[in-house]
C-alpha cells in the first residue's frame, strides 16, 4: 500500500492533450470523417501509446499527435477535458494541475486558439462539478513551433488569465532553448501567474538554472539533469524549487535508462521537494497508482520516502495554504 490514504494523492503534471482516451480518438475520428491509421482499439493503440521505449524525447513526442489530430472542433476539446476531470476521479486523485498547450490543440483543424483555450477552462469546470475532485489549469507554450507560435498561445491564455493558474514551457528542449522565451515569460509573471518550467529533461542542469533565474521558475518539469550539479541540487533544496518527477515517462522517452538508475531517490534524500506525477497517461499506457505501486519501488523508493513524495505534490501545489489544508482536512477525516 504505498498511496497514503489520509493524505491528498496530487498529479501536478498531467499533460490533459496526452491524456486522449484512444476510444474517444477512435469516436472523434469517426465523427469528423478523417482517416486514422486503425479503425479499432487494438489496431490503433500502438499508434498512440508508447508500447516500447523511444530512442528520444521528440520521438515519444510524436505519439500524442493523433490524440490532438481528432479536434475536429472546440466542443471535441470541451469533451477532452471533460473526461480529463473524470480520468481523476477514476484514479483517485484528488487534486490535480491540468497542463495543456491550445496552439498544439488548434493546430490540425485550424481552431481558434482562444476558442480552445475557453472550451478547455468550460470542458474542466464542468467536470469539476460532476466528478468532485479539484483541478487547476496550467497553460503550455509548445517551444517545438517556435517563439511565435507561442505568442499566440500565451495571448490566448492571458485572454483568459482567471481561468489559468500557471504557465509551462514544453516540447523540444534541445531545439529551442528556454532564452528565447524571456519576454513571454516577463508577461505571464505580470499576469500573476505562477511558473514551472520542463527543463533538464533533453538538456543539462545549465537550462534548469536558466529556468529559475531567466525564466522565473518555482517548479521544474522533471528536472532530472540537477543530479550531475551539486550546486544546483543545494539550490533546489534550499529555495524549495519543486522537482516534478515522471518516472514512467523518464524511461520511455530514453531520458533515463532504466527505473534503478533514476535520480527521485537521491532528489528526496537531498531534502529537495520533488513528487510524483504520470506526465501523458493515456500515452504512456499508466495511471498514477502504477506510479506509486511499481515504478517508484522500482525507483528505490523506501515506502517513508514514498510518503514524503506524496505530501511534496500538495506542498509544492500552486495552490494556496487554505487550499491545501482544506484538502488536508477532507482526507484526514
Ligand atoms: O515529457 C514531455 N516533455 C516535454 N514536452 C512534453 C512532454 N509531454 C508532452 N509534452 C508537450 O506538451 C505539449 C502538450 O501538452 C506538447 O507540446 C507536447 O509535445
Ligand atoms: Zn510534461
Amino acid at each position: 500500500m504505498m498511496i497514503d490514504p489520509h493524505l491528498p494523492l496530487t498529479d501536478i503534471h498531467r499533460h490533459l492533450d496526452g491524456n486522449i482516451r484512444p476510444h474517444t480518438i477512435l469516436e472523434l475520428g469517426r465523427q469528423f470523417n478523417l482517416e486514422l491509421p486503425a479503425d479499432e482499439l487494438e489496431a490503433l493503440r500502438p499508434h498512440v501509446q508508447i508500447t516500447e521505449t523511444a530512442p528520444d524525447l521528440v520521438s515519444f513526442l510524436q505519439k500524442l499527435d493523433w490524440g490532438v489530430a481528432v479536434l475536429g472542433s472546440l466542443d471535441a476539446c470541451r469533451r477532452v477535458a471533460y473526461e480529463n476531470v473524470q480520468d481523476l476521479q477514476l484514479a483517485g486523485i484528488d487534486y490535480a494541475e491540468l497542463r495543456f498547450s491550445p496552439y498544439y490543440m488548434a493546430m490540425k483543424h485550424q481552431l481558434p486558439v482562444q476558442g480552445v483555450v475557453e472550451a478547455v477552462i468550460d470542458g474542466v469546470r464542468a467536470g469539476v462539478r460532476d466528478f468532485a475532485v479539484e483541478a487547476k489549469l496550467i497553460g503550455i507554450m509548445s517551444r517545438t513551433f517556435g517563439t511565435d507560435a507561442c505568442l499566440r498561445e500565451l495571448e490566448a491564455l492571458l485572454a483568459c488569465r482567471d481561468g489559468i493558474t500557471a504557465l509551462d514551457l514544453a516540447g523540444d528542449e534541445l531545439g529551442f532553448p528556454g532564452s528565447l522565451f524571456l519576454d513571454h515569460f516577463r508577461r505571464a509573471r505580470d499576469a500573476g501567474w505562477h511558473i514551472t518550467v520542463h527543463a533538464g529533461e533533453a538538456a543539462g542542469p545549465e537550462s534548469i538554472w536558466q529556468a529559475i533565474n531567466e525564466l522565473g521558475a518555482e517548479r521544474i518539469g522533471h528536472g532530472v539533469n540537477a543530479v550531475s550539479d551539486a550546486k544546483l541540487m543545494d539550490y533546489l533544496a534550499e529555495k524549495r524549487i519543486g522537482i516534478e518527477s515522471c518516472l514512467t515517462s523518464n524511461i520511455q522517452t530514453s531520458t533515463v535508462a532504466s527505473l534503478e538508475h533514476h535520480p527521485l531517490a537521491r532528489f528526496l534524500r537531498h531534502g529537495i521537494l520533488a513528487s510524483i506525477n504520470t506526465d501523458d497517461p493515456a500515452v504512456e499506457g499508466i495511471e498514477i497508482g502504477h506510479e506509486y505501486q511499481v515504478a517508484a519501488p522500482a525507483a528505490g523508493l523506501s515506502a517513508q520516502e514514498i510518503r514524503i513524495a506524496q505530501q511534496n505534490g500538495l506542498t509544492t501545489a500552486f495552490l494556496s495554504e487554505k487550499e491545501k489544508q482544506a484538502l488536508r482536512d477532507k482526507k484526514a477525516a
